[in-house]
């Protein structure tokens, strides 16, 4: 699913318009009832029947004046505060005159109080995609009034105060909504950790806006949604065999993180890998072999930390980084792979496919020299502090963003930027959010099992690097999604997400 700028949308209201021959007052209507749809399901409860709707001058504050009238019919009650304003748009003045007399209707202004109701819900209808400067005046006032009487408050289209695509500057005013409800598409800053406060539970609705507008838009966001990965496993041929699916390296652990390699492996294994050989220190023999019997074990000259690489002639893929340490010794190594894996052998395609984690980020950090070695579509999973420590800091989300997708463009690799909203960027410049996951995965492991299940299907191969990259990341998630639904988020550990990749992949393949 696309995601499109503030102008684009702007600019997809006016195709579906033309496209359908409806006028801006029916696609108002539709959106409206829409919204009210969502919300009859959502607040049916007694409790819910008081209803402030507060109203900016343009069309969201017309959405607004629609739903009072739609939530008014379905016997709410309903009052109105509109905000003032010189002049207020034409489908705005339309909806004010079918606003039923029944409907209290006030003004709001800087300094008079709220009167948020205590047990119903606030719908914030002042600004949406509109927004064209920060709040100040009547409106920064009343927002502040609205986030003091800490109401329940539903936003529509976008809480407001908040850009729909670009950072507001600091301490302006935004409303702080439970809820934002939407339309066709999600919007950028709906995914951004910086405002997750405002935003809330976030929502987008089908209105039926020009499917050929949006195929021909071109932007780089993407959110990976169910729709997107439907079928995005190839099927196992029936005449299979090991050889088929790959042989996937995994260089990890270190005294006192044997589990980082357990957990990768077990991951790997799950992820549908031919066959998988694991180099770790001496230190961990017995405990890989034990807990993994399914792959084979190389172990290093040192019994505590990786400091040699194996022949890599064997291997498809190989994964660098979990449970690594950061010793000294790791920098020789990871130097090592990166300089093989440009040239190309016997068993495998012009270079070999990498995945760089954790302690193998940090030593690219700490030796950026190295980064000229990465080879074309290797794939790159760091932490925003992991990430940080490649690039230096970044001013906020969107500064964010934008490192990364130089990143991945200028060194032609695969970046994925983990979070609630993990981000993949590809070497064209793409940003790929993914939909899955929940924060029952915020727990230690849950990335080492990320880099187990993208070794697995860089070594597939059917799969190119970037279909890997996406489906590994999507399917991760929903196998945390799986594993919650069983343990609750609080109780999930990493192993559990284990268990659920063979589910979650499951419900990806091509049928
Ligand atoms: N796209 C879709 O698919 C559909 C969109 N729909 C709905 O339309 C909404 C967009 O409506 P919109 O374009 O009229 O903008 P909106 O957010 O109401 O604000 C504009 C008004 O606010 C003003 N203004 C701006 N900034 C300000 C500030 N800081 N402080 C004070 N004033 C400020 C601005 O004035 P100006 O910038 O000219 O001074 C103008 O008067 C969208 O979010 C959705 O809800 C649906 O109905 C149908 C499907
Ligand atoms: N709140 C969340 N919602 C969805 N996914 C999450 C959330 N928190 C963490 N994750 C996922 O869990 C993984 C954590 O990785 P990482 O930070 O490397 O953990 P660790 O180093 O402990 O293995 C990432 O894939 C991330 O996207
Ligand atoms: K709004």
């Amino acid at each position: 699913m696309k995601i499109l700028s503030a102008a684009q949308t702007r600019q997809l209201d006016h195709a579906t318009l033309q496209e359908q021959g409806i006028t801006s007052v029916e696609l108002m209507e539709r959106t409206a009832q829409a919204f009210t749809e969502w919300f009859l399901g959502q607040f049916a409860a007694a409790a819910a029947r008081e209803v402030l709707v507060l109203c900016g001058p343009g069309n969201n504050g017309g959405d607004g004046l629609a739903v009072a009238r739609l939530l008014h019919a379905a016997h709410y009650a309903v009052r109105v505060a509109l905000l003032p304003a010189d002049k207020q748009s034409a489908d705005w003045q339309h909806n004010r005159q079918r606003l039923p007399a029944a409907v209290p209707v006030s003004t709001l202004g800087p300094h008079g109080a709220l009167d948020a109701p205590a047990e119903g819900v606030v719908i914030d209808a002042l600004f949406g995609t509109g927004l064209s400067r920060p709040l100040a005046g009547t409106a920064a006032a009343v927002v502040q009034q609205l986030n003091q009487a800490n109401a329940r408050v539903v936003a529509i289209d976008l809480p407001s105060g908040l850009f729909a695509d670009a950072t507001q500057p600091a301490n302006s005013a935004v409303v702080h909504a439970r809820h934002t409800v939407s339309f066709g598409l999600p919007k950028l800053a709906f995914l951004l950790p910086q405002n997750a406060a405002f935003v809330g539970e976030w929502k987008v609705l089908d209105i039926g806006l020009s499917p050929s507008f949006i195929a021909e838009t071109a932007t780089p966001w993407q959110y990976t949604d169910v729709a997107t990965m439907a079928g995005a496993l190839p099927a196992r041929p029936k005449f299979s065999h090991k050889g088929t699916f790959g042989h996937a390296l995994l260089l990890a652990g270190s005294r006192g993180k044997m589990g980082a390699a357990v957990l990768a492996a077990g991951a790997c294994l799950r992820g549908g890998v031919g066959l998988l050989t694991a180099h770790i220190p001496g230190c961990g023999y017995d405990i890989f072999q034990v807990s993994q019997p399914e792959a084979m074990c190389l172990t290093d000259a040192q019994a505590d930390f990786i400091s040699e690489l194996p022949e890599l002639k064997p291997y498809q893929a190989v994964g660098i980084g979990p449970g690594l340490g950061q010793a000294e010794a790791g920098v020789a190594v990871l130097r090592q792979l990166l300089e093989a894996a440009n040239k190309p052998a016997e068993k495998r395609p012009a270079s070999l496919h990498l995945v760089i984690d954790a302690d193998a980020l940090n030593l690219l950090g700490q030796h950026r020299e190295l980064l000229a070695l990465l080879p074309e579509n290797a794939v790159l999973t760091p932490h925003p502090k992991e990430f940080e420590r490649l690039t230096g800091p970044a001013r906020d989300d969107y500064h964010r963003l934008d490192l990364l997708r130089d990143f991945a463009q200028r060194h032609r690799c695969l970046v994925l930027l983990k979070g609630a909203y993990s981000c993949l960027a590809t070497p064209t410049g793409e940003l790929h959010f993914n939909s899955t996951g929940n924060a029952g995965m915020a727990t230690g492991g849950s990335g080492d099992v990320l880099t187990g299940l993208m070794l697995a299907l860089r070594a597939h191969a059917q799969l190119s690097p970037f279909a890997a990259a996406r489906l590994a990341v999507y399917a991760h998630g929903r196998a945390g999604d799986l594993a919650a639904a069983e343990t609750g988020q609080a109780g999930l550990v990493a192993g559990d997400i284990v268990r659920f990749i063979g589910p979650a992949l499951q419900e990806l393949a091509r049928g």
